[in-house]
């Protein structure tokens, strides 16, 4: 009888599928010795996703492309700057192998957005390198080189709705939320997460405010499971959103536009710029979204819905 037994299987290309993340909520405690703030932050996943390829190769590459013919990749580093390279890298060292991956970035994810494209590609990339190498970590041990990759990259493993709190790398699942409907605008352009953390703190001191411990609103909990879009739209929350309009005046306008168009709540994203409209259902999903682009301040409007899984491998050849 013939051996077809000659080892483990051996991948030649490892897809992973990974979603954009908002904050419904996002509550900054004071700054920290290490330069981070102490947040409480409901992480959402949501159906705008960039893909990974990892192939067999030797040594390590890496090349970006838009996933869509309007997916916008402009100021995406396509060497070790790039935050999925850096996570090719970690797993390689961790695991004590050669970092030998051809990676292949298919974004969607809008670029400096606030929606974690860079981490979200990180988490891929740890996972997809994981398979192609047969590396075969623990969940656990994922999680913890993703937290050392950035704040936002255990949520991206992760998905569905989550409460994150310490830099928001500690992860704790909320169970039963239901699923909400979402307008996102994407700006044309992008803020520096570290700008928007900075400008939140001098707005603080000139305001000589008292910086409370971050928390999450129990009203949110609650109409989170109630899925009822407009309780949960009035408890949507961001504490950085004065900055990021600080900064950036139009997506003040933004928001005003998607609310006066009837949208159930309207959100800066994380540290934005892309601003969020939770909705009720198609017919104002249109509306918002029609409004939203005949104001022409933003680069495109997408439809998503939430929560969906974290990053998954969706194909192995
Ligand atoms: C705004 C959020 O997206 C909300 O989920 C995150 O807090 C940002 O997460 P991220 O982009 O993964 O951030 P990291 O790469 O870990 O940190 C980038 C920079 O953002 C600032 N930063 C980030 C997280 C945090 N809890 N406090 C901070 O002050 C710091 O200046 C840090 O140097
Ligand atoms: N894989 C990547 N995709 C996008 N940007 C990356 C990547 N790796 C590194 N970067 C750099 O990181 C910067 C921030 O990109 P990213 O899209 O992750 O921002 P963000 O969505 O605002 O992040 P967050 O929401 O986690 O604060 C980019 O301008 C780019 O220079």
């Amino acid at each position: 009888m013939e051996d077809w037994d000659d080892g483990p299987f051996r991948p030649e290309a490892v897809t992973v599928r990974v979603p954009a993340k908002i904050n419904l909520s996002l509550s900054v405690g004071p700054l920290r010795p290490d330069g981070y703030h102490e947040l409480v932050t409901v992480f959402h996943a949501v159906s705008l996703y960039d893909e990974i390829v990892a192939r067999a190769a030797r040594g390590l590459s890496l090349t970006v492309e838009p996933l869509r013919r309007d997916s916008d990749v402009a100021g995406v580093p396509d060497d070790e700057h790039n935050l999925a390279w850096r996570a090719a890298l970690l797993l390689a060292e961790y695991a004590r192998v050669e970092p030998d991956v051809r990676l292949t970035i298919r974004k969607d994810i809008p670029v400096a957005g606030g929606m974690a494209g860079g981490s979200a590609d990180a988490a891929a990339a740890l996972l997809a390198c994981d398979r192609l190498w047969g590396t075969g970590l623990r969940r656990d041990e994922l999680h913890d080189l993703a937290a050392r990759l950035g704040s936002d990259v255990p949520f991206a493993l992760h998905g569905g709705t989550a409460i994150g709190s310490g830099r928001g790398e500690h992860i704790t699942p909320v169970l039963a939320a239901a699923g909400l409907e979402w307008v996102i605008a994407v700006y044309d352009g992008g803020l520096s997460t570290p700008k928007v953390f900075e400008t939140c703190d001098t707005r603080r001191r000139r305001d000589s405010r008292e910086i409370p411990e971050p928390s999450v609103h129990p009203d949110l909990m609650t109409t989170l499971r109630s899925g009822d879009a407009l309780r949960v739209g009035a408890a949507l929350y961001n504490d950085l959103q004065p900055a990021a309009i600080e900064l950036l005046p139009e997506i003040g306008d933004l928001l005003e536009a998607g609310r006066a168009a009837g949208a159930a709540g309207a959100l800066v994203s994380g540290s934005g710029p892309t601003t969020v409209f939770l909705v009720d259902g198609p017919v104002s999903a249109a509306e918002v979204e029609e409004q939203l682009r005949a104001s022409g301040l933003c680069r495109a409007v997408r439809r998503a819905r939430g929560p969906v899984p974290g990053a998954l491998v969706s194909n192995v050849r």
